[in-house]
């Protein structure tokens, strides 16, 4: 049995990040630059209106004559004297022979022309060519999570494709007789299957592929054989049987696949029975079946491994200091994982809290983190808390 800590670092020491991908825009929302990315072009690449009016040399008097007009795409140059103008709009290229655009609220219509009311200083309204981004300057660095954002300046750049840290290809087994699909009518003796659904929904959060989520009975062949097959992904989640019943067969199924173990148990409340172990470069987190054993695990350890792996974090529990809401014995000489309510700092533990609940989760933001060596928690004492988002 190994402490939270030691599971932590033992995790650390085996994950490193996945290797560089060329992949397009469409696919990189969520991934970590693997380079500094360059501006290939000014931005803008030519001289822009910022407004729908008229553009002109600045230093003109009196009334403007109307020649010609720019609009969103054109490219057109225009002879423009002092006493010219051209109509143009917003996003438009601003001719080379004008300076200055006033927006056309700004302005009077004349037989031939404008006349302007507010007159703009030199250069108003007229965005100058790489104003936003110079060509060939690194506008992004190496290490950046991408967002929507980051993936709309990209494209604005022209730029299609990029090198980011590949996302982990996840494989997901839930096992157990018992589980039936929920929408069916029970059987006696079943219970509706959680933590497939629960272990998918809670991937939809991370920069992962899921590529292979199955349900395996009880029984030493199939779990062995749905493990071989799993063992395609980067990381392989197993829910059930791991504990140390006669029809729990994931421990020995996964060393019969050649899965080393690096440490099976932690001295924790919930998730005692968690097993982690390596083949070659691929994961394994063998998870309590308990619904909310299970879900703590992937928060605190999975989701440490895949962040790794995917680049966008280190492994660290991240843990914050907060104040107790009531009062708590810890009577399991365990470290735990209390699922509480934060606001503002401020945690209170949820009434309801077993391995078997998902109530307690369902009304939760957080963990209270209790180290296996603190007995007793007193209203308003300094307390940790892990903050989570499900
Ligand atoms: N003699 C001992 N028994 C147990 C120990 C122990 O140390 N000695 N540890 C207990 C702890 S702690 C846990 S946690 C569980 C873990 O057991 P398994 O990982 O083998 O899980 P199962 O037996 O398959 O299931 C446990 C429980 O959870 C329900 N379950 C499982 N999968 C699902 C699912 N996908 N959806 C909904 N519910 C699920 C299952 O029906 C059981 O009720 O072992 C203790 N026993
Ligand atoms: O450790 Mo188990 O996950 O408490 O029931």
């Amino acid at each position: 049995m190994v402490s939270v800590f030691q599971a932590l670092s033992i995790i650390d020491q085996n994950t490193e990040a996945l290797s560089p991908m060329l992949l397009p825009l469409s696919e990189v929302n969520g991934c970590v630059l693997a380079e500094d990315v360059k501006a290939p072009i000014n931005l803008p690449p030519f001289r822009q209106s910022a407004m729908d009016g008229y553009a002109f040399q600045h230093g003109a008097k009196g009334n403007l004559k109307l020649i010609g007009e720019s609009k969103a795409g054109d490219f057109k140059e225009f002879e423009v004297s002092i006493s010219d103008c051209l109509r143009i709009f917003t996003g438009a290229r601003v001719p080379d022979q004008v300076d200055t655009v006033v927006m056309q609220e700004h302005v009077e219509k004349t037989s031939d022309g404008i006349r302007i009311l507010k007159m703009p200083e030199k250069g108003t309204n007229v965005r100058l060519i790489g104003e936003q981004i110079k060509k060939d300057e690194v506008v992004l660095e190496k290490g950046t999570q991408i967002n929507a954002a980051i993936v709309g300046f990209l494209a604005g750049l022209g730029i299609s494709k990029v090198l980011v840290i590949r996302k982990p290809k996840i494989s997901l087994i839930v096992t157990g007789n018992e589980l039936q699909e929920p929408g069916t009518l029970l059987e006696p003796g079943s219970v509706y299957e959680s933590n497939q659904y629960m272990l998918e929904a809670a991937l939809q959060s991370e920069n992962v592929e899921l590529i292979h989520s199955e349900h395996v009975l009880d029984d030493k062949e199939s779990t062995y054989q749905a493990i071989q097959k799993a063992l395609e992904a980067d990381l392989v989640m197993i829910s059930g049987g791991i504990s140390v019943g006669d029809y729990d067969f994931v421990k020995e199924s996964l060393e019969k696949n050649g899965v080393e173990e690096k440490f099976y148990k932690v001295n924790q409340k919930p998730g005692k029975p968690l097993w982690y172990g390596k083949k070659d470069e691929k994961q394994v987190f063998a998870l309590p079946g308990n619904p909310a054993s299970s879900l703590t695990c992937f928060l605190i350890y999975v989701t440490a491994a895949i962040r790794k792996m995917n680049g966008t974090a280190t492994i660290d529990i991240n843990l914050k200091k907060g104040r107790m809401k009531g009062n708590y014995k810890n009577v399991f000489n365990k470290a735990l994982f209390l699922q509480v309510k934060e606001r503002g700092g401020e945690l209170e533990v949820y009434p309801k809290q077993a391995s078997s609940m998902l109530v307690s989760f369902t009304q939760s933001n957080a963990f209270l983190f209790v180290p296996d060596d603190v007995k007793e928690i007193r209203d308003g004492d300094e307390v940790m808390y892990i903050p989570f988002k499900l």
